[in-house]
């Protein structure tokens, strides 16, 4: 048994509008995402969002709250990829391309989908529409999932 592998996810969501990036190397190159990455020793997963989120877009969202956690299986890998999401409406500086993404806006309504992970699709809405989430989905490979589960969270 492995330790879980912490990652953050974080989204800008601004009226009718959603800052996404293209990722350019590593782990889901070519596939449209949120910022984000490996928490670091010694940082908390909020503080590994904020780091993450600058070192990849050049703006910092002091607002971001955590909104979801989804955790990855890869069929023949031992450890589980704990991806806390986290969504800001606000941020301070400019989206700028760093080595790592290519910032972009998108409409709320015309996310590119087909070229982001599989799963995007499922738990977009329900972070777009400020719900909390909780999901788990096992792939195999890159672009397919065998199985999943999501379910959204009481606020109360
Ligand atoms: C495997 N699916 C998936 N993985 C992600 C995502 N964001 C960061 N990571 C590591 C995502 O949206 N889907």
């Amino acid at each position: 048994s492995v330790p879980n592998k912490l990652l953050t996810l974080v989204l800008i969501h601004q009226n009718t509008r959603l800052l996404l990036g293209m990722k350019k190397r590593g782990f889901g190159v070519g596939r449209w995402n949120g910022f984000g990455g490996k928490v670091q020793p010694g940082e908390t997963i909020l503080e590994g969002a904020e780091r993450e989120l600058l070192e990849e877009s050049c703006v910092r969202a002091p607002d971001m709250k955590h909104i979801g956690r989804i955790d990855f299986e890869f069929v023949g890998e031992p450890q589980i990829m704990e991806v806390h999401v986290f969504k800001a409406t606000e941020f301070e500086g400019e989206p700028a391309e760093t080595e790592e993404m290519r910032p972009q806006w998108f409409d709320v309504d015309s996310i590119p989908f087909h070229t982001m992970w599989p799963d995007d699709v499922l738990w977009f809405p329900l972070m777009l529409k400020g719900s909390k989430f909780k999901g788990y989905f096992k792939f195999e490979g890159m672009d397919k999932y065998l199985e999943y589960n999501l379910e959204e969270l009481d606020q109360s």
